[in-house]
């Protein structure tokens, strides 16, 4: 079968890559030349011309594009862009993580136009080419017959990893959900092993145990393949930095269980974390060392910045890379009347004292 590919990035360009294998012709279309040359030195053709890559797609009503972009305002314009230029009857295959939400709307308003609208939720990241690719299908049966020879090249096996999950915006809905789950194991295991690796009695290793729970145990997955994969390179994953990204999904999964009264606490709490290490510094957390500060004359530890503030760390610094210890202790004990005293119980003295002399 003949198909059109936007966007040849790292699972574009691979997808394009599986079809050719599967015997499919294939047309790319990218901005970037070097991921055009990819496809063209696999034998695809490619184009960064919008006119000569749907000229390229064969006879108007039966022409097939897989949008595979960025999701949000880069696949609107795609999706935009398209629909000024193909037929009624052609199909427009979104296979990116975009939101459900969207994906009916586009739907709908492609419909209008007599263009078909499939939404692939698509997972098997850049192991999808020698792997397959899971794909969960949403729109018109009809359109999702069509592209069936697509799907089976594409999928693990021709019967096995695909299938219509039912109209325009399921297929999305369930990608949606498949990595608000991925986000709450991936958050499991990640606790799991820190607090193996802080119970320093034992001295564990890491790497071992990772390899290890892969053979035979219940929580052995291909997240723990890749998870022990990585912690045998230990100077790669030691100079990584702790700000996990989110581009949408667990937030959008939260969203859907808000709006239909469904917990989903493990979910929730792994994106909330993500959004905790996407934060240089937590005002939140700042405001608590404020009110413990205040009320109870508690040492608080201070950023390099704010070292003249020069208060005092009831724990060593240097603990965690976020906090230093102040340089300036013995201003603070001088301030506090002692230096005979711990500077952390003279900094309580004097919030003891400013609260009496409040009263
Ligand atoms: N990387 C992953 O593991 C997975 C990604 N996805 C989704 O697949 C989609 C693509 O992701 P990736 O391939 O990882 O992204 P990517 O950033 O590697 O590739 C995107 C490609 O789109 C091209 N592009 C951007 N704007 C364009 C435009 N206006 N016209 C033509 N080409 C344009 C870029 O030049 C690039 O080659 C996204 O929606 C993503 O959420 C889905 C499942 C897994
Ligand atoms: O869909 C995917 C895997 O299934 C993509 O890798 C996605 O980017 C992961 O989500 P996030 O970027 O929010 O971690």
């Amino acid at each position: 079968m003949k198909l059109g590919m936007i966007g040849l990035g790292k699972m574009g360009g691979n997808m394009v890559l599986r079809l050719l294998q599967g015997g499919h012709q294939v047309v790319g279309h990218d901005r970037s030349e070097a991921a055009l040359q990819n496809i063209r030195d696999h034998g695809a053709q490619g184009t960064s011309d919008i006119d000569e890559f749907i000229a390229a797609l064969g006879e108007p009503g039966s022409r097939a594009v897989w949008v595979m972009v960025p999701a949000g305002q880069i696949t609107q314009s795609v999706i935009d862009d398209l629909a000024g230029r193909l037929s009624p009857g052609d199909i427009i295959i979104d296979g990116g993580n975009s939101n459900f939400k969207d994906t009916q709307r586009r739907a709908e308003e492609l419909a209008h136009e007599g263009l078909h609208f499939v939404d692939v939720g698509t997972s098997g990241g850049i192991w999808g080419l020698k792997e397959g690719y899971a794909m969960m299908v949403g729109g018109p049966e009809e359109a999702v017959e069509r592209l069936r020879p697509i799907f089976e090249t594409l999928a693990p096996a021709a019967d096995r990893g695909w299938g219509r999950m039912g109209p325009s915006g399921s297929g999305h809905y369930v990608k949606m959900v498949h990595n608000g789950i991925e986000y709450g194991m991936m958050q499991a295991y990640a606790e799991g092993f820190e607090l193996m690796k802080a119970h320093q009695t034992f001295n564990l290793d890491m790497a071992q145990i990772a390899e290890l729970w892969r053979h035979g145990s219940v929580v052995r997955s291909w997240l723990l393949d890749l998870t022990a994969e990585a912690l045998k390179n230990s100077a790669d994953f030691e100079q990584l930095s702790d700000y996990v990204a989110d581009s949408g999904e667990g937030r959008w999964t939260i969203i859907d269980s808000i709006e239909l009264g469904v917990p989903t606490p493990v979910i929730t709490l792994a994106t909330q974390m993500r959004f905790r290490s996407q934060q240089e510094v937590s005002y939140a957390g700042q405001m608590l060392s404020a009110m413990r500060r205040a009320f109870g004359g508690h040492a608080v530890k201070t950023l390099e910045v704010g070292k003249q503030e020069g208060l005092v760390p009831e724990v060593q610094a240097g603990e965690h890379p976020k906090a230093a210890a102040p340089e300036n202790i013995p201003a603070v004990a001088a301030q506090a009347g002692s230096s005979e005293h711990s500077a952390a119980e003279q900094l309580g003295e004097t919030g003891q004292q400013r609260v009496k002399g409040d009263e």
